[in-house]
């Protein structure tokens, strides 16, 4: 999916107000547990990811990007909060510089090495990403927290490939990769609320899917993470891939349901 206007943290954008002017629902946030409302009109995600559409991945000089062939309906996400079907695009990660932090959302303020975050569209009311991003309930993003421990044996394909794009704009053809291995083995238990990109333009279409459960991927996995950069290969100064997260941002009065007691 064309996900190439990603901004990179230079950019003049990110010099300027953090939050969209009057934005009132913007993301991530901090999920306080015990405030958030048990809703059992909410449903268990159904996700049918076809390995095949998977195309490439790259550094996009802000993370890195595995993206999938959304021309047709084949890789889908429905059920959970969502109405509609929703038609995976992309998924990218966020993390710190240390195990301490990198995460966006959190827990009870609690912060985690980092966040998967698998992007989707409507594909019922929209016909390509660019429009459905401008739209209240245009994208639908399930975000699932990493914690460091044991090896992930399905991330490893992925890892061998980043240091084939280690610098901003490098991409390399990535095949028949199955992202529900990343998702965790309990995804009926799950927050959800309305909120918006969190990299500019940072627009309010989003309908997030916080996976309570998280996924464990080990210390050296990470580490390669971290071995991408920012920069591209013409550029003097080379700087670490790292702390590509965004502050939590006010709730506003916006309710976070769970779909668990
Ligand atoms: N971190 S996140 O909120 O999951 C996120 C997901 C997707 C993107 C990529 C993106 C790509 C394109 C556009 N656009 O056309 O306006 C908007 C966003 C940016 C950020
Ligand atoms: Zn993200």
């Amino acid at each position: 999916c064309s996900s190439k206007y990603v901004l990179s943290p230079m950019h003049p954008m990110w010099q300027g107000p953090l939050a969209v002017p009057g934005g009132d629902r913007q993301s991530p946030i901090d999920i306080v547990v015990r405030k958030s409302i048990f809703d059992g009109e909410l449903k268990p995600l159904v996700t049918s990811y076809d390995p095949h559409t998977c195309q490439q991945i790259w550094n996009n000089g802000y993370s890195f990007l595995v993206e999938y062939d959304d021309t047709t309906d084949k890789s889908t996400l429905k059920g959970g909060p969502l109405k509609d079907k929703f038609r995976l695009c992309q998924f990218h990660f966020h993390w710190g510089e240390t195990n301490a932090w990198g995460s966006e959302h959190t827990l009870d303020r609690k912060l985690f090495p980092a966040e998967l975050h698998l992007v989707h569209w409507n594909s019922d009311k929209y016909s390509l990403f660019e429009e459905a991003v401008m739209e209240d309930n245009g994208l639908a993003v399930i975000g699932v927290f990493l914690k460091v421990g044991k090896r992930h044996e399905g991330l490893q394909k992925l890892v061998d490939a980043l240091p084939a794009i280690r610098h901003k704009d490098s991409v390399v053809e990535f095949n028949r990769f199955d992202p529900a291995c990343l998702l965790p083995t309990n995804t009926d238990n799950y927050w959800t609320y309305h909120g918006s990109l969190t990299t500019p333009p940072l627009t309010e279409s989003v309908t997030w899917i916080i996976m309570r459960q998280h996924i464990e991927v080990s210390h050296d996995q990470l580490a390669v993470f971290r071995s991408l950069l920012f920069t591209s290969a013409e550029e003097e100064v080379q700087r670490s891939m790292v702390n590509n997260f965004r502050v939590q941002q006010p709730l506003r009065g916006r309710t976070v349901r769970s779909s668990f007691i």
